[in-house]
């Protein structure tokens, strides 16, 4: 018998779960609507949670409610089995409260609904970026340490996330099994946040330079191998397997210099790519003085630097990260080039052309 409908665990029975019914929490956002898409057409049926709702499709119903809600969550979670966890706000945000409300006391609301509900999967969506500080991480694996001074609150709370919250709940005797994807600069159709903000600088004359000698590498990864990670992920997550309670970096396993990815997305849309080099711990201690600045500021004027200390690192920095776990784990492979990828996303946005 399915276990997983008597909704009373017993993973460590052999008993193996084949409901495809599932959650997506924060399944109206950019990675959570591509993994709904791709799961609709592997045949699951799927349950989305979210603050919002952005569209509607067959086998797909809807719930609308806030992470922290537990009786909310409970009702997006009947007869669910399997929970993908990719809401968040927005990493640009700089509100520490919201962080730490949606993403440390969310996430421990969303665990205690997949308890009460007899949930025995879930698959959180992190980042790699756990284990960044802003210095170059080169090839970086899974066993580095969690970043001691995180660059951002985004940063600091995701670290509590998978690391206090999410991998320590993993637990074989409750029936309840958790695994992390580290995902990386993940871009594609309908991202709001990469080439959105890649084409504002460009329009208003901010992308003319380039940070450092431009050599940096960067893994940026296309959305569909990051959903394809997150499937083999939930579907090899059995008591057996070696993935319970661990994290696996998903990245498109082609690191490429940040300049170069930038420059072939802007010129792909119509712009020109950036030119003139300037000295990285310049760019960063002006990022920084401004950063205070808008800090001390605060009070009685509002302003938004576009070079923030935390872009400026991620612009001027190397941060990829082997996959090597999750090729030999998950049997990962990217299913999507990075050329194509590029050449993808591109189209995607007619609305966001030169001119346009
Ligand atoms: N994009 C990237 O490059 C990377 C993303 N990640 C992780 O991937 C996940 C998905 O990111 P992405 O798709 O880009 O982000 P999106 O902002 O597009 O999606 C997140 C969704 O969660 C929703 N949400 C926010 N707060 C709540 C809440 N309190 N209750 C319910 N839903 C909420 C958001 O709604 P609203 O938009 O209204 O806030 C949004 O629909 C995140 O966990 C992120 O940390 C990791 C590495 C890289
Ligand atoms: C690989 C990775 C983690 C990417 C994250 C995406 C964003 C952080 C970048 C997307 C567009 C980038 C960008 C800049 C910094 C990093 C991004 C926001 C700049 C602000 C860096 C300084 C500039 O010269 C302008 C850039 C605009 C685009």
């Amino acid at each position: 018998m399915c276990f997983c409908c008597t909704r009373r665990p017993q993973i460590t029975t052999g008993a193996y779960c084949s409901s495809k019914r599932c959650a997506v929490i924060g399944g109206s956002g950019f990675l959570g609507r591509h993994l709904v898409e791709k799961l609709l057409d592997r045949g699951y049926s799927v349950s989305v949670f979210d603050i919002r709702q952005s569209y509607e499709l067959p086998g797909v119903t809807f719930h609308q409610g806030d992470l922290c809600d537990n009786q909310a969550l409970l009702s997006a979670m009947k007869d669910v089995s399997l929970v993908f966890h990719c809401a968040s706000p927005a990493p640009a945000s700089d509100d520490r409260k919201l962080f730490e409300r949606v993403n440390i006391q969310g996430t421990h609301t969303l665990i205690e609904a997949c308890l009460e509900a007899g949930v025995q999967k879930l698959v959180l969506t992190s980042s790699a970026s756990v284990v960044f500080e802003g210095k170059d991480v080169k090839n970086g694996r899974e066993d580095l340490p969690y970043a001691k001074k995180p660059i951002d609150y985004y940063t600091e709370t995701k670290i509590e996330q998978e690391k206090v919250l999410v991998l320590e709940a993993c637990d074989k005797e409750k029936g309840f099994l958790t695994v992390a994807i580290r995902p990386h600069g993940i871009f594609g159709p309908r991202d709001p946040q990469l080439v959105p903000i890649l084409v504002d600088a460009a329009r208003r004359g901010k992308m003319k330079f380039i940070i450092g000698d431009g050599t940096n590498l960067v893994d940026f990864t296309f959305v569909e191998n990051v959903v394809h990670g997150h499937i083999l992920a939930a579907e090899r997550l059995r008591p057996d397997s070696p993935i319970c309670g661990k994290s696996y970096h998903i990245t498109n396993d082609e690191p490429v210099r940040f300049w170069d990815f930038m420059s072939e997305v802007l010129v792909g849309l119509g712009y020109a790519a950036p030119r003139y080099h300037l000295p990285y711990t310049l760019v960063y201690g002006l990022a920084l003085l401004l950063w205070l600045l808008a800090l001390i500021l605060r009070p009685l004027v509002s302003f938004k630097p576009t070079f923030t200390p935390m872009r400026v690192a991620l612009a001027g920095t190397h941060h990829y990260y082997s996959c090597d776990r999750a090729k030999r784990d998950l049997g990962y492979k990217p299913v999507v080039s990075l050329k194509d990828g590029i050449e993808r996303t591109v189209q995607s946005y007619p609305h966001l052309r030169q001119g346009a």
